[in-house]
């Protein structure tokens, strides 16, 4: 697996009165975080990206490829949510499998690579436990791993740790970050937590008021050359 850039041309939404317009260029095989205010339309450009919405124009691009036009398991994007990921009657081995196969057709290779990345998240021996069954972090686990059999160039990551605890986080965050050296997918990831903008991201998108109004490496965001409304979010 390797990365893919996106970019997002002029591209507009509107919930109600509520008015969105997104540009960005995201480079290949980049983790950039995406950070602003609540309500500022962070998920909505993250559901814009995967296809959950549609936009009134404007257009995503994929390593230039425009895909606007094309449904969500037709992008090479897989998505993390900070919960509701899992299929709660279906154990771990299944709910990572419907990466591979909607239908759950699985070759001897598809489970080959279903037991490799189980075993690169930590749950190895955990494959016929229900979602019930698992904690929180193991939970997020699974989905991280299903995300790693689909096997797409670009990873959403939608607060997907907010629910865990510092120590839990920390130690996904780790997660992701190997998973990232190991695969070199491009990462799109929305936190409010500085501290996982800075371990992780190589850029900071700053959501404000339906838009991008800053798009800069992670040391600039967090030097005293930020702009303001940056600042001001972070309480700095
Ligand atoms: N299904 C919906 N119907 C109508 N308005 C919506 C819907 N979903 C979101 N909105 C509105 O769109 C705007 C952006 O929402 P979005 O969820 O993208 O924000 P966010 O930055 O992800 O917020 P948070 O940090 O609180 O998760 C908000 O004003 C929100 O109220």
């Amino acid at each position: 697996m390797s990365g893919a850039s996106v970019e997002l041309a002029s591209l507009t939404f509107s919930y109600g009165e509520t008015r969105m317009e997104f540009d960005l260029k995201v480079p290949v095989s980049s983790v950039i975080a995406i950070m602003g205010p609540s309500g500022s339309g962070k998920s909505t450009l993250l559901n814009l990206i995967a296809g959950f919405e549609t936009p009134q124009s404007g257009a995503v691009l994929i390593d230039g490829r425009d895909v606007s036009a094309d449904r969500p398991a037709q992008r090479p994007i897989s998505m993390v949510f900070q919960e509701n990921n899992l299929f709660s009657h279906l154990n771990v081995e299944d709910n990572v499998g419907l990466g591979r196969s909607p239908s759950l057709r699985l070759t001897q290779k598809d489970r080959q690579d279903i037991a490799d990345a189980l075993a690169h998240t930590g749950l190895a021996g955990k494959e016929h436990r229900l979602p019930a069954e698992l904690s929180g972090g193991e939970r997020q686990r699974v989905a991280l791993s299903r995300a790693l059999v689909r096997d797409r160039p670009v990873l959403l990551l939608d607060e997907p740790f907010a629910s865990l605890g510092p120590a839990l986080r920390r130690e996904m965050l780790s997660l992701v970050r190997q998973l990232h050296f190991d695969h070199d997918m491009t990462i799109l990831m929305v936190t409010h937590h500085t501290d996982d903008a800075q371990l992780l991201a190589d850029k900071i998108a700053f959501v404000d008021d339906g838009r991008i109004a800053a798009f800069e490496d992670t040391t600039t965001m967090f030097s005293p050359s930020a702009p303001d409304a940056f600042r001001a979010y972070i309480g700095s």
